[in-house]
């Protein structure tokens, strides 16, 4: 078996009310190479490039291949020896869906060595499983805006049609915040009034993603279930969202777990609202990269 080359696109998950549930894939990718390791007594070598290499470990803790290896497992099979090439692209930690890139990227990679016994259905379920949550793996894996919904352990997919008028823009911060600290500051509990808000305005919000609405996506892009307790995990949240709703935004919201924040913007406003949310960060003093980014319809590809 010859080398297998695996890409894979970060993805912002929520978008305001969505919690967990919501997520669409953006044009910046994560790449894998896996090959079988031949002709030496290691089982692991794993090389890293690209975008803050040096915070992804190298040995059986990284994620794609914790990911390779639950594949072999869930076969009840033993792991075949690889060599794991990542290059990245998709910046670690910032709500830009990293780890779904390499829980994606590891199960993929297993697949095709293994030559496929695995349905993409039945590799979503796993990386379901692995992530925890499905509103990142799922787009990374299908591409475009998706919902994910479960039956028991059975889950509905449905694309979400996502407007040409609506550019979304990421501002990352030039600091990291992981999923589990962003997922800690959450209730376990929640009122009925905010059980009533969250799916009336995502309702609005996927009809506005439909249609290019400005008020649905005004006002549906608002939450009560992470939002609001999030935000002081980030500083400079109100100053960038005033300036992105000021330059033209439709609406803004925390990318993922954050610590990026992504604003939907018409083409014709896009370049002065990404403006807007660098100058604003730079305020706070905080450096940020801010990008307008398209959907990507693709997913996770081979070769
Ligand atoms: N390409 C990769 N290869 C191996 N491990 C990775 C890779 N990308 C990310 N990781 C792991 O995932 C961690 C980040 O996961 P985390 O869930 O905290 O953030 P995220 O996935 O970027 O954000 P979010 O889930 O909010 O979109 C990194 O610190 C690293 O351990
Ligand atoms: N829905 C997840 C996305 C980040 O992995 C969260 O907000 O915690």
């Amino acid at each position: 078996m010859t080398a297998v080359k695996i890409s894979v696109p970060g993805t912002t998950a929520n978008i305001g009310p969505g919690f967990d549930c919501l997520g669409a894939a953006l044009t910046l990718h994560n790449h894998f190479v896996f090959s079988p390791l031949e002709g030496t007594d290691s089982t692991l070598e794993i090389r890293v490039t690209g975008l803050e290499a040096d915070r992804v470990t190298a040995d059986e803790s990284n994620l794609a291949y914790q990911a390779f290896a639950k594949f072999y497992q869930h076969l009840g099979k033993t792991r075949p020896p690889v060599a794991i090439e990542i290059e990245l692209g998709v910046p670690l930690a910032r709500g830009l869906g990293s780890s779904a890139t390499a829980i994606v990227g590891g199960l993929m990679g297993a697949n095709q060595l293994a030559e496929k016994p695995l349905t993409q259905a039945e590799l979503m379920q796993l990386a379901i499983e692995i992530e925890g949550h499905p509103d990142n793996v799922v787009p990374a894996l299908l591409g475009g805006c998706r919902l994910a919904a479960s039956e028991g352990s059975h889950w509905q997919i449905c694309e979400i049609p996502w407007h040409s008028d609506i550019v979304p823009v990421v501002a990352i911060p030039d600091f990291e915040l992981s999923t589990a600290e962003a997922r800690k500051v959450l209730p376990t509990e929640y009122s009925r009034a905010d059980a009533i808000f969250n799916p009336a305005h995502l309702g609005l919000l996927l009809r506005g993603l439909e249609t290019g609405n400005s008020d649905w996506l005004r006002v549906g892009t608002l939450d009560r279930i992470h939002q609001p307790y999030r935000q002081t995990l980030i500083p400079g949240y109100d100053a960038v969202r005033q300036a992105a709703l000021a330059a033209g935004a439709y609406g803004m919201t925390i990318s993922g777990a954050g610590p990026t924040l992504l604003a939907l913007s018409s083409p014709i406003q896009t370049a002065e609202v990404t403006s807007a949310m660098r100058t604003a960060w730079q305020g706070e003093g905080i450096t940020s990269t801010v990008r307008s980014l398209q959907i990507d319809r693709s997913g996770a590809t081979v070769g």
